[in-house]
């Protein structure tokens, strides 16, 4: 699996064909009624088959029973389910064997503390994604474009691909790649102009400065991402 380039938050064909078109290896469907990035009913099926393979599906739910998780992928087909709840080490591991999906754990961080649990959700995911812990109280476990100290997890290990997450823009992400050594990053407030409004300008920008610090990180690879992955 080469390095990796998410885009969060989808909700309409605009903004999925601008990461698309701009080269994201992996396009993110949030199902979540309370967030501005919640996929209807009505929409996800006409998301899904516009994605026609240029990229992974990745399915994000919060805490989601099996009926919901049946109905988010029956809606989706998704290639990754991202469990951006307080989902347990058993409870990933069930849904994994369940539903036979590859699983991405998100786990939030803000002290060294929190990433105690990472080897437990290592051996039962298929990949870990550090976001920023969100503030007491907060509507949305993720997408509040907040970020954390990237030193906490510079040069860490999880035995499993890692992506980072939180508050990354178009400014931020060379830094915070090379500050981290992670296998991909993921975005979604970063490249909106309001909640829920996404920019292809900003996705593009997103994308191409991803790229230039993958590309600082492996000079000898002229291979895309998606190459890099097969
Ligand atoms: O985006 C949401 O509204 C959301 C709702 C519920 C759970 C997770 C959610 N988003 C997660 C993400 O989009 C990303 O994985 C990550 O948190 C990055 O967000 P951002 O800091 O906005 O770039």
């Amino acid at each position: 699996m080469g390095f990796e380039i998410k885009i969060c938050g989808l909700k309409t064909p605009e903004a999925l064909d601008a990461a698309l078109a701009a080269g994201a290896d992996l396009v993110g469907f949030v199902h979540f009624p309370k967030s501005p990035r919640h996929v209807t009913w009505e929409a996800a099926p006409r998301l899904a088959a516009q994605v026609r393979g240029l990229a992974l599906k990745v399915a994000l739910v919060v805490d989601a029973d099996d009926a919901l998780l049946a109905d988010v992928i029956a809606a989706l087909d998704p290639d990754l389910l991202q469990l951006h709840g307080h989902e347990t080490v058993e409870r990933v591991a069930q849904i994994r064997a369940r539903f036979g999906r590859p699983v991405m754990k998100a786990l939030p961080v803000a002290v060294r503390a929190d990433l105690a649990p990472v080897s437990d959700y290592a051996a039962v995911a298929d990949r870990l994604l550090f976001d920023a812990k969100p503030v007491p109280g907060a509507l949305l476990p993720g997408g509040n474009g907040r970020v954390f100290d990237w030193a906490l997890i510079r040069g860490l290990d999880a035995g499993r691909p890692v992506m980072l997450s939180g508050g990354l823009d178009a400014g931020n992400v060379v830094e915070a790649i090379a500050a981290t050594g992670v296998d991909g990053v993921d975005v979604s407030s970063g490249v909106e102009t309001a909640p829920g409004v996404k920019s292809p300008e900003k996705i593009q920008a997103f994308i191409a400065a991803a790229r230039r610090a993958r590309d600082i990180a492996a000079p000898c690879s002229n291979l895309s991402p998606k190459a890099q992955a097969s």
